[in-house]
């Protein structure tokens, strides 16, 4: 919402508006640094003190929006509608996803700004301090060649599947006639609308991309105001701490009976330092750059990839007749096994240690003669008495790691994958990349799954 420029001053009233909320922020401070803003230590700080305390109707999450839009009839009428835009009735509100009500409360939050309704807001001041588009820098947000650049590495199809989705999710609620003129509606008859174009009156595909970078980068899971249950919600100026796993000094706590959520240090840390958390030790490099844009300076290789695997097996009018007769009998059995998987992503999860995993792959080696029908109806396929559904979602590993031949088979198969695919595909996307922008993560994470797959072991490693 704000240009970098500005976004420094925003900054300053951040930590006015937050203490006028009932925030606490103790021993530290906002400020810009060199990864955007980030929290720093005002003096020294002993471990286990609080240093950010936000009750959690400070907090944004469903219970906090759906609250909020009791006093604000735009957000209501936006949060009442499915995702065609239709109207629901306040019961059907049960059926929005958490990240859909968040995301309405964004929209309504861009419009409000843009119709220059500063009044009777309780969160402008935290919205706009938010990083613009570009300071995030998530793949989503990458120009279409930027994105080229990811090919072979384990977050290119995701990248593109998320970005048609977003598209598909944002045509679908803006297509309602009705959606459309509520908006044009409210931004002109503001007290000061901020119109340039004819497309300010719409929120724009940006908007739509750039709320999703928000919420992507900077929510944690929180509880439920009534249940100890975790939802999503995001957690004004916990939200500046940065990531270190090596340097982390801090974590954010949960307080159930206490309705709060605060950030306490975890270790002594000396005035000026900045306050640091992990943002998740097993995260790989992959999910670094799709989530947060950024690959942590310290990661040596990659610590975990999920790369989606090609099509192996190719077409079946243009192999028939090729090869010998036992050779094409086995193909056949393993599209057989490749059509029963269904339409979910094949993926082989590679470790830093070398070990791999895939239900995939542990699958397509299970024994074919071992399949039969089962379910109440005697038409579900089973193995072993595990359904598909089970197998695809650990079921095939976990019979793979107590059967040595389908372990060798699918351990062959990885082999063959990494060598002969993944890595010269890699190599061959590894041409020296600017390193600025999209182009420069994306290089760095393909040298560093580059050098993963490198250390993958031949011979069935787990
Ligand atoms: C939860 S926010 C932290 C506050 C953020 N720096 C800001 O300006 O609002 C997460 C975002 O901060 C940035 N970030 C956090 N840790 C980083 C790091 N170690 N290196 C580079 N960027 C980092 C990334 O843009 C990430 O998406």
């Amino acid at each position: 919402m704000t240009s970098e420029f500005d976004r420094s001053k925003k900054l300053d009233t951040l930590a006015n508006w937050a203490e006028a909320q009932g925030i606490t922020i103790e021993s530290c401070e906002i400020r810009a640094g060199s990864n955007g803003a980030g929290l720093y230590a005002t003096r020294d700080v002993a471990a286990g003190d609080n240093l950010v305390t936000v009750p959690y109707h400070k907090v944004l999450s469903r219970d906090t929006v759906v609250e909020y839009a009791q006093t604000h009839e735009f957000l209501r009428s936006l949060l009442l509608r499915d995702a065609a835009g239709a109207p629901i009735s306040e019961a059907e509100l049960t059926g929005v996803s958490d990240k859909d009500v968040l995301t309405r409360f964004f929209i309504s939050e861009i419009l409000t700004n843009r119709r220059g309704d500063a009044s009777n807001n309780n969160w402008a001041a935290w919205v706009e301090s938010l990083p613009a588009l570009r300071e995030m820098n998530l793949p989503i947000a990458w120009d279409r060649q930027d994105i080229e650049d990811l090919a072979g590495t384990s977050i290119y199809d995701a990248t593109l599947s998320k970005i048609n989705f977003l598209k598909f999710r944002y045509k679908r609620f803006f297509e309602s006639i009705e959606v459309r003129n509520l908006i044009k509606e409210y931004v002109t008859t503001g007290p000061a609308p901020k119109l340039r174009t004819e497309s300010d009156v719409e929120l724009a595909f940006k908007d739509w991309v750039l709320i999703e970078s928000w919420i992507s980068s900077r929510s944690l899971e929180v509880f439920y105001r009534d249940q100890r249950e975790l939802c999503l919600g995001l957690v004004p100026v916990v939200d500046m701490a940065n990531h270190d796993s090596v340097h982390s000094n801090a974590k954010y706590e949960l307080d159930f009976d206490g309705k709060v959520v605060s950030l306490v240090s975890t270790t002594t840390i000396a005035a000026n330092t900045e306050v640091l958390i992990d943002y998740g030790e097993d995260k790989g490099a992959g999910e670094f750059v799709f989530s947060y844009g950024f690959i942590p300076a310290t990661f040596n290789d990659a610590v975990v990839a999920n790369f989606i695997i090609p099509d192996l097996l190719g077409d079946e009018e243009e192999s028939e007749g090729a090869g010998p007769a036992d050779e094409s009998d086995e193909l056949t059995v393993l599209r057989a096994k490749d059509k029963m998987f269904g339409t979910v992503p094949r993926l082989l999860r590679v470790k830093a240690d070398g070990t791999w995993t895939s239900d995939y792959l542990s699958f397509l080696a299970l024994p074919a003669g071992e399949f039969s029908f089962g379910g109440s109806d005697g038409t579900e396929v089973e193995f072993r008495g595990a359904s598909v559904g089970a197998l695809r979602a650990g079921g095939a590993q976990a019979v793979a790691e107590n059967d040595a031949a389908v372990m060798e088979r699918a351990a062959s198969m990885a082999d063959s994958l990494v060598v002969d695919v993944l890595r010269p595909e890699l190599e061959q996307d590894a041409a020296p990349v600017p390193s600025t922008g999209g182009a420069g993560v994306a290089g760095r994470l393909a040298e560093l799954e580059r050098l993963l797959l490198a250390k993958i072991k031949t011979s069935g490693a787990r």
